[in-house]
């Protein structure tokens, strides 16, 4: 019999990322004793009552929250500071409270002046997700081999960092500990700025002639199809995640602009070697990515 990490988790918001650790925890029991649910949308939690994912489950986020020794809040980015300020008097004193969201500094800024100095905010993000959202879309093996990235606020306990990294380790991730501003601007190149090229190119497309747009969708073939999986994600997440992060995703994008520009350039002088280093480099990052079991 294993010793819990958690006596009570609470879960707000289990849509993907939510409901997948809610899964993996279903498969592991004694990691947690008990598990609350909490969303603000009665069709998300019928849909959890009926894949039994929780011990508890209610709309009702203060009371959600009173017993629970970890609250994750699995809510899209900009839901996350308002929904942790209403929920902080109801906090049990020495409870942590962490958070899955994509970006952080803003997050961190809106949320820290609301905390508790009784109360641990650790905020982990896990680099692992799928096009799809809600109940239904999540799996147990989600966070397999990926990395979760943890942010602590510099007064929460070593100890209470650890249990958080040891109950990801559970859920099958790899741990990295680093600082707010490296977080953000790490992921705007690795997911966000992906994304908004993604969303653009669909949408460049979408706006092509009416005779063209029908040919692009009847011939895309996995060039096109594969931009299309991660379009396919959902507009409030994305939202607010640009939102959030957008002055690292800003400097991201200009440097990225400079390289298309350069790439355009070689293109229209022939410039053979700049063309083939540049494939051959995301050749090289491909096949890293493959040994890393990142892809
Ligand atoms: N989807 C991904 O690939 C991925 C990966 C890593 C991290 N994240 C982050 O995880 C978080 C959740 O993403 P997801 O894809 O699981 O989202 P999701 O849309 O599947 O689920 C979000 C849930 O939050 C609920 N919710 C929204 N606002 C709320 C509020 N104010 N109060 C209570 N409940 C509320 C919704 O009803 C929904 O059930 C986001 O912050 C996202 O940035 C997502
Ligand atoms: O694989 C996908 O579909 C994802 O969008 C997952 C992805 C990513 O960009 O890698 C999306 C957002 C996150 O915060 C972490 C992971």
């Amino acid at each position: 019999m294993t010793t819990p990490l958690f006596e009570t988790l609470c879960v707000i918001g289990p849509g993907l990322i939510g409901s997948s650790v809610l899964r993996r925890l279903r498969e592991r029991p004694g990691l947690v004793n008990r598990l609350v649910v909490a969303d603000r949308d009665p069709a998300v939690l019928d849909r959890v009552r009926a894949l039994d994912l929780g011990d508890e489950i209610t709309a009702d986020l203060a009371k959600a929250v009173a017993d629970a020794d970890c609250v994750m809040l699995c809510v899209p980015v900009g839901a996350i500071a308002p929904v942790a300020e209403a929920i902080m008097p109801h906090f049990k004193a020495g409870a942590i409270l962490t958070d899955v969201g994509s970006t952080r500094r803003s997050v961190v800024d809106a949320l820290t002046p609301h905390l508790r100095d009784d109360i641990a905010y650790i905020p982990a993000h896990p680099m692992a997700g799928t096009e799809h959202s809600g109940p239904d879309a999540g799996f147990a093996s989600l966070f397999e081999d990926r990395w979760c990235l943890l942010t602590p606020d510099p007064h929460a306990p070593q100890t209470d960092i650890d249990r958080l990294a040891a109950f990801w380790r559970e859920m099958g991730a790899r741990i990295r500990i680093m600082d707010v501003d490296h977080h953000d601007t790490i992921c705007a190149m690795v997911s966000h700025l992906p994304h908004l090229i993604a969303f653009t190119i669909c949408g460049t497309a979408d706006t092509l002639a009416e005779d063209m747009r029908a040919e692009v969708l009847d011939f895309a073939a996995s060039g096109f199809r594969d931009f299309t999986r991660i379009a396919a994600s959902d507009p409030t997440m994305w939202r607010d995640i640009f939102l959030n992060n957008s002055d690292a995703l800003l400097s991201v994008l200009d440097r990225f602009s400079q390289d298309a520009a350069a790439m355009a350039k070689a293109i229209r002088e022939g410039d053979e070697k700049t063309i083939v280093d540049t494939i051959s480099r995301g050749r090289r990052i491909r096949r890293s990515l493959l040994e890393n079991r990142q892809a």
